[in-house]
């Protein structure tokens, strides 16, 4: 993948793997015992930004609105950062031309998106930190939609604990309805947009206060969505070709861009908010054409879900949660009421993800 340095898809191993993680404190990873420790880094005079791009070792990172470049320092060589990263920065922070600030740790991550190489391989890469929303683009027509390729944007946003939304555009070339019948069941918000019927007010309202990052096919409308969004973003578009129905891949890097969002009706949690209610962050994440899910388990998706966890708590040790797994307890929910037709459905759809 080329909008990723090579050095970002290392994982966590090797002889820097303990260091590392005294800096990187992941999600808890409930299937690892490994002792976590709560070492901070010494660094007293460090500031907090967010990483914005990433490109070839170089991070560029919003200070309290200053656009400042920095490397990453010596000892967490084999980190990732990624975009949407807090990092803690020292040196020159100016933001001044040349000037460049060193990272030197990076703040515990509220959500990671990760990705395996392919479906058979359990290595897992870091793609986007901290997003709270992932916006599935996706097409009506040119490019045909696929409905498993959705399905395995929700698996992964459902692993990362990332909410989706479902945009699909061009709704003037085709009627959306019969595809996205196929995700009724697991009550994903859907807008919908086409030529002359752009919903700039609908995904705003949606933006508002989050950081969502935007995946979808090359060629679905991405770009044109983000142009609309963010007037200066420029965001390079494309022309689908009409023989391969695939897109040119015109823009080639990840950002993350701000997105004014007035009046913005984000709800706010108790927990800290990335952003204010009139603006929010995209993340655009150009390329993402293989999405590998080797390190998804059906136990780790359903965990995240919290209507459900209960339920498979009871499952006998290593049910896979498929249907016909032998005593899955959601089947027993299913039959005794616990789950009405709706949960029924949505255990269906479910397990058509985890396939
Ligand atoms: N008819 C129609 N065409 C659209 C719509 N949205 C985008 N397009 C066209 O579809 C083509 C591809 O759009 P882009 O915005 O470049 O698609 P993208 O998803 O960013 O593609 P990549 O940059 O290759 O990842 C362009 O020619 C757009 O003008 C729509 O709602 N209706
Ligand atoms: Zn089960």
């Amino acid at each position: 993948m080329s909008w990723l340095p090579p050095d970002d898809e290392t994982e966590l191993d090797g002889p820097y793997a303990e260091y590392a993680d005294h800096r990187v404190r992941q999600r808890p990873n409930p299937k690892s015992n490994r002792p976590r420790t709560k070492r901070r880094p010494e660094h007293a005079d460090a500031v907090v930004g967010m990483v914005v791009a990433v490109d070839r070792g170089r991070y560029t990172v919003l200070v309290d609105g200053t656009t400042v470049t920095a490397a990453r320092a010596r000892e967490l060589r084999s980190t990732p950062i990624v975009i949407g990263d807090r990092a803690q920065l020292v040196g020159d922070v100016s933001g001044e031309e040349g000037t460049l600030a060193r990272i030197v740790g990076l703040e515990e991550r509220r959500t990671v998106l990760r990705r395996s190489a392919d479906d058979s391989d359990r290595i897992e890469r870091v793609m986007v930190a901290n997003a709270d929303q992932m916006l599935i683009v996706v097409a009506a027509a040119n490019p045909e939609p696929r409905v498993r390729l959705v399905d395995r944007y929700l698996v992964a946003a459902y692993d990362a604990g990332i909410s989706p939304l479902i945009c699909i555009t061009k709704t003037d070339l085709a009627d959306p309805e019969p595809f996205l019948a196929n995700f009724a069941a697991l009550d994903v918000p859907v807008i919908r947009s086409g030529t002359g019927a752009e919903p700039l007010a609908q995904l705003r309202a949606a933006l508002a206060g989050k950081t969502t990052v935007f995946v979808g096919h090359s060629g679905v409308g991405k770009s044109t969505l983000i142009n609309a969004l963010v007037p200066d973003a420029d965001r390079a578009t494309g022309h689908v070709n009409e023989v391969t129905g695939r897109g040119r891949h015109t823009s080639s890097s990840s950002i993350a861009l701000r997105v004014s969002t007035p009046g913005g009706a984000g709800d706010r949690g108790a927990d800290a908010r990335p952003a204010d209610d009139d603006h929010g962050w995209v993340i655009d994440t150009p390329g993402v054409r293989s999405f590998g899910l080797g390190h998804v388990t059906g136990d780790g998706l359903l965990r995240g879900l919290p209507d459900l966890a209960p339920i498979i708590d009871e499952c006998p040790r290593g049910c896979t949660h498929l249907a016909g797994a032998p005593d899955c307890e959601l089947d027993a929910a299913i039959a005794d009421g616990r789950l009405d037709a709706a949960g029924a459905g949505r255990v269906e759809s479910l397990r058509r993800l985890l396939r």
